[in-house]
């Protein structure tokens, strides 16, 4: 499905990502985890075909890059970030910003035919907002918000679902309510791709990790054997004890003194 090969990211005279090798194959869930500033963007940018390495491929769904059109290949791809957020209308009525996500449009200029209208009331029922379908974007809640992203990129009916820190800024009760819906996406055939610097976001959906720090690949596989306190002191420089509870891994910080 994605697969980066020998990849180099050079900007500024800086090594930003430094042979990556990345196989996402399809039935697999991946979290990329690392720290602040590790190139965890760059990788989504480049899947995304938004940047382009400077060495090394990108191969998605069958389309190396370069050799296709990436805009046909995008209409595949769900990418939920906060940069795509800004650029909705706070204004638009919820229900309209879902319905966009169908043409990948940004607004409508036209009016919206009625089953497109259906089909986003339906996945604003599966992500459990029905109730605020007519309300304006702008009066949402953070976790809300991310509800409307999740639902809008539903709409096109992706073969990956791509997420830069979703959950950013929720607080627990918010946090644990938009993870139990990308949960849910087990029931539907996308892969999804999630970044995040926090280790108790790696929900029973995902099957594989890939531990980054400053541009290099320390793990990347399946999430029980990466998650290790020796890989997680790697990428993060803290010392760790890691429990697994209800499927999902839980850190305790050792204090070093
Ligand atoms: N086009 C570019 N030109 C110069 N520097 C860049 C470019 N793109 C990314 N960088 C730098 O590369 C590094 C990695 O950035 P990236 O956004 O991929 O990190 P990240 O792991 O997603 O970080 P965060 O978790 O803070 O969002 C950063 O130091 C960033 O400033």
């Amino acid at each position: 499905m994605i697969h980066l090969s020998g990849i180099h990211f050079i900007r500024q005279e800086r090594h930003i990502l430094e042979d990556v090798n990345l196989h996402m194959n399809p039935g697999e869930h991946w979290v990329l985890l690392g720290r602040n500033g590790s190139g965890k963007t760059t990788l989504l940018e480049l899947m995304n075909g938004y940047e382009f390495p400077s060495r090394g491929t990108v191969e998605v769904l069958g389309n190396r890059y370069g050799q296709c059109d990436v805009r046909e290949v995008r209409k595949n791809i769900g990418y939920i970030s906060q940069s795509l957020f800004e650029k909705l209308n706070l204004t638009d009525p919820v229900w309209e910003v879902v319905a966009t996500g169908e043409y990948a449009y940004l607004r409508f200029y036209q009016e919206i035919p009625q089953e497109v209208k259906e089909r986003a009331l339906l996945k604003l029922e599966q992500v459990r907002i029905p109730h605020l379908a007519d309300q304006p974007l702008g009066t949402l809640s953070q976790g809300e918000r991310k509800k409307v992203m999740l639902a809008r990129s539903l709409m096109m009916k992706p073969s990956i679902l791509i997420m830069d820190e979703p959950a950013a800024g929720l607080d627990l009760y918010e946090r644990e309510r938009l993870l139990t819906d990308i949960n849910d996406l087990s029931r539907q055939d996308i892969m999804v791709v999630y970044v995040t610097h926090h280790i108790e976001e790696i929900i029973p959906l995902f099957t594989h990790v890939a531990l980054i720090e400053q541009g290099k690949l320390i793990a990347a596989g399946r999430k029980e054997e990466v998650l290790t306190p020796e890989n997680v002191h790697r990428a993060f420089g803290v010392n760790i004890t890691l429990e697994w509870f209800q499927e999902r891994p839980w850190i305790r910080v050792i204090e070093s003194k």
